[in-house]
């Protein structure tokens, strides 16, 4: 039986972490400010899939007093990459494979440059899902995720056994969840969602109903979508008109919803630029493409970071990439 640790329990930590050990697998949770209650209370899921609860999981305050783990799931918002080369020496075996659950992109190189020989998986999460109390997890909607295997450069690579194995766990625990043999292409369709309906939940303090609904701002969403597009083929890889069609009239279908992004910036914590507007931006760059329009979401998410940045305590550069 392999063991997972839950690098960041909350809303996708917390709700992933509960399913595997609900499934019968060994899981240990590191917390942060939920360390006491849910230690002594355990978490609890109310998922549109059924709620449970966990009245008591291995949970830990410090990285140096968990034990090495097979799978180790980093489950922290991007702002808190920072922490991940103090944390992950302490968490692996030479065999462990390291999960990244993160929106964005780039978190998987700089893991690299922290384990250089360590397997590391990327997984995009489709899944809408709130921390709303300590150890308290609120599961709105879909659950799906998509694995790819991280080779340098992020090249395409062909599916590990370990990825195989990983989805069983995560199959055999309710979770939904397919294997690709490249990661980038994976990670540049979630953004072509969540560059447009992130950004500009934000920047227009709008739901993403609110945002197709009006034709001026459903336009910028296609506009900014085919700019995702442009820099995935910057990349060599094709996004098709049709994904783009699927990516709106999936959303027009969506109970009306506030993105991560927008989650985070009303609950004042620092935004997750870095990794889902910076280093999008820049692998673009880099291949001689510029994204006028994203570039202009990416200076205004910057602004309204900043103005909030002395109360988040939150150092520009905090997302390592
Ligand atoms: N929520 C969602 O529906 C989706 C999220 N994602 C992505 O998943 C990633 C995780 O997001 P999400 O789960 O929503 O974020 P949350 O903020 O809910 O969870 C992150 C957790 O990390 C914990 N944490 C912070 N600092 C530390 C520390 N020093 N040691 C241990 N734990 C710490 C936080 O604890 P504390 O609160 O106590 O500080 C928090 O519980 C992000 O990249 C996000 O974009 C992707 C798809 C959907
Ligand atoms: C697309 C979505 C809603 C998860 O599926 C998300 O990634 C977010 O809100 O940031």
């Amino acid at each position: 039986m392999k063991t997972y640790a839950i690098v960041g329990t909350g809303a996708l930590g917390g709700f992933y972490g509960a399913k595997l050990q609900r499934a019968g697998l060994d899981v240990h949770f590191l917390l942060n400010s939920d360390y006491q209650h849910v230690k002594q209370s355990g978490l609890v899921i109310e998922s549109i899939d059924g709620d449970f609860t966990l009245p008591s999981v291995n949970a830990y305050d410090r990285a140096c007093r968990m034990p090495a783990c097979d799978v180790i799931v980093i489950c922290l918002k991007t702002t808190h990459n920072r922490l991940l080369p103090d944390i992950l020496p302490n968490l692996v075996k030479s065999d462990s494979v390291i999960l990244v659950l993160q929106n964005g992109l780039g978190t998987e190189a700089a893991i690299a440059k922290i384990l250089p020989d360590r397997a590391i998986v990327g997984g995009l999460c489709f899944i809408c899902s709130n921390k709303v109390a300590p150890g308290r997890i609120h599961h709105l909607d879909y659950g799906e995720i998509k694995l790819g295997a991280y080779a340098d450069g992020y090249q395409a690579t062909p599916i590990t056994q370990m990825m195989a194995e990983i989805a069983t766990d995560f199959r055999n625990a309710g979770v939904a969840i397919s294997l690709c043999a490249d990661l980038l292409l994976v990670r540049w369709q979630k953004l072509v969602w969540n560059i447009p309906y992130n950004g500009l939940s934000v920047v227009l303090n709008a739901t993403t109903d609110r945002l197709m609904a009006d034709p001026h701002t459903s336009v910028l969403v296609a506009q900014l979508m085919h700019e995702v597009k442009l820099a995935a083929s910057a990349c060599d890889r094709d996004i098709s008109e049709e994904f783009i069609e699927q990516m709106l009239a999936y959303t027009l279908k969506m109970k009306p919803y506030r993105t991560s992004m927008k989650i985070d910036y009303d609950s004042g914590r620092p935004l997750e630029i870095a990794a889902m507007f910076g280093t999008p931006l820049q692998f673009a760059h880099d291949r001689g493409v510029e994204l006028p329009l994203v570039g202009m979401l990416y200076q205004q998410l910057q602004f309204l970071n900043a103005a909030a940045l002395p109360a988040k305590n939150y150092l520009p550069g905090d997302e390592i990439y």
